[in-house]
């Protein structure tokens, strides 16, 4: 497998030489007889620096397929908005088990909350998978581009666009409407989905920073184009709107011999993060932390940003040096990929997840509270952690199935109950 490195480039790949068109994307005769299609992940008009699409050239065109029907699974896949009301509290989730019953990742994933409208094409939707099975079939979302973020096992992900194999510490990012298919290197996987409904994830901007650091662009990986050749039927599932539909292709939909363009899958490696922090004094604001963000409307205010806590030096001087007390005009989804969170000292385990929705009071719990004011403030590197944030405008509401499911930590409130009051000076 050959990756092109650089995020959103503009790619030009072909599986069997010959396949891609030069100078045009739709010659009156396409080499070999292949159907050009164009992808569209932006409108067609979107500005220059904004546009994104890919052109495509297969051994069938997409379009030549039956009627989607809808999909009778055990999906406990949703959308927003969710019918359930939405709740001040704040969440807290112990890891998600894996199912008894042989179950693929498509069928393995469960969404914990919503937030925005799909058909609005604003707001994302946070979901959870445990899957013990590969894919013998193909699953694309037409409402919005999926982040994944494996937890526990690798992911090898076959999309119409190339191959993708990634591992807990790095993500994959599918476009939206691109079919893939996930196998299970190891038997098993667990992990966490951003469905990104809004404006497509890109690398934030880095104002005073300068021109390098975060994430840096060439560290993004795009596959080289791969495609089979198979006429044995395929399911195919979409989620359109919320509901899960389902066809029978009479060919495999991973036929793509050829592409160019610049909307294509991605992965990443977390570990290539270059995390800056403070080296004098306070806990700076986690947006310093943005590996990638989908802007809304209003500048500044995301519709989703994907932050990360990765390992990285404390050296802040007179500083409480965990993240601080507060609350949020955004909404914050928290998940963790290894290790322990700096502002929970317990509760909070690989694998598990956090919901604190707008201007509820959280923060470090009482014991990482009292060990951090009581801290001797040597240079610490904290070595082993990988946290994330969805961090969003919109409200996250949990679906029924999180509010029930009795991974559900029904005291969480108590990590911050016990707090002596200050004492005021006579
Ligand atoms: O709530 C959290 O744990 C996430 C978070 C981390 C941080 O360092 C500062 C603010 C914030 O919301
Ligand atoms: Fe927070």
């Amino acid at each position: 497998m050959t990756y092109h490195p650089g995020f959103a480039n503009h790619i030009a790949t072909e599986a069997v030489t010959g396949a891609l068109p030069i100078g045009r994307n739709s010659p009156q005769r396409v080499p070999f007889g292949l159907y050009a299609e164009q992808l569209s992940g932006t409108a067609f008009t979107a500005p220059r620096a904004e546009n994104r699409r890919s052109w495509l050239y297969r051994l069938r065109p997409t379009a030549n397929h039956g009627a989607f029907v809808p999909y009778v699974g055990a999906s406990h896949l949703q959308s927003a908005p969710i019918d359930t009301p939405p709740s001040p509290n704040r969440m807290r989730w112990d890891p998600l088990q894996l199912p008894s019953d042989p179950t693929d990742w498509v069928d393995g994933l469960v969404t914990y909350g919503a937030t925005g409208d799909v058909a609005a094409q604003s707001g994302v939707g946070v979901h959870l998978y445990a899957a013990t099975k590969d894919m013998d079939r193909a699953f694309f979302s037409s409402d919005g581009e999926l982040l994944i973020v494996p937890q526990q096992g690798a992911l090898a992900i076959d999309t119409e666009l190339g191959r993708i194999d990634v591992a807990p510490l790095q993500i994959a990012l599918i476009p939206r409407g691109v079919r893939f298919r996930v196998k299970l290197p190891d038997g098993q996987a667990r992990g966490y989905v951003c469905e990104n409904y809004g404006s497509l994830f890109r690398l934030p901007d880095l104002g005073p920073i300068g021109a390098n650091g975060l994430a840096n662009p060439r560290d993004f990986e795009t596959p080289s184009a791969w495609f089979e050749d198979s006429d044995a039927p395929c399911d195919v599932i979409q989620k359109f709107q919320g509901g899960l539909w389902i066809t029978t292709l009479d060919h495999s939909p991973f036929d793509v011999v050829a592409w160019h363009g610049n909307l294509a899958p991605c992965r990443y490696d977390l570990t290539r993060f270059n995390t800056i922090n403070t080296v004098s004094f306070d806990h700076p604001d986690p947006s310093i932390f943005t590996v990638l963000t989908s802007p809304s409307e209003t500048p500044g205010t995301a519709n989703c940003d994907f932050v990360i806590f990765p390992p990285r030096w404390m050296v802040a001087e007179d500083t409480f040096r965990p993240p601080w007390f507060h609350r949020n005009v955004m909404s914050e989804f928290m998940g963790l990929v290894t290790g322990a969170y700096d502002a929970k000292e317990g509760g909070f385990a690989p694998g598990g997840a956090s919901l604190h929705n707008q201007m509820n009071g959280h923060g470090p719990d009482q014991a990482s509270y009292e060990k951090a004011v009581a801290a001797d403030l040597k240079p610490h590197r904290i070595a082993d952690t990988m946290a994330f944030m969805f961090e969003t405008r919109h409200v996250v509401r949990p679906t029924a199935w999180a509010m029930a499911t009795p991974t559900m930590q029904l005291d969480y409130d108590d990590v911050w109950t016990g707090f002596a009051k200050a004492q005021l000076p006579g």
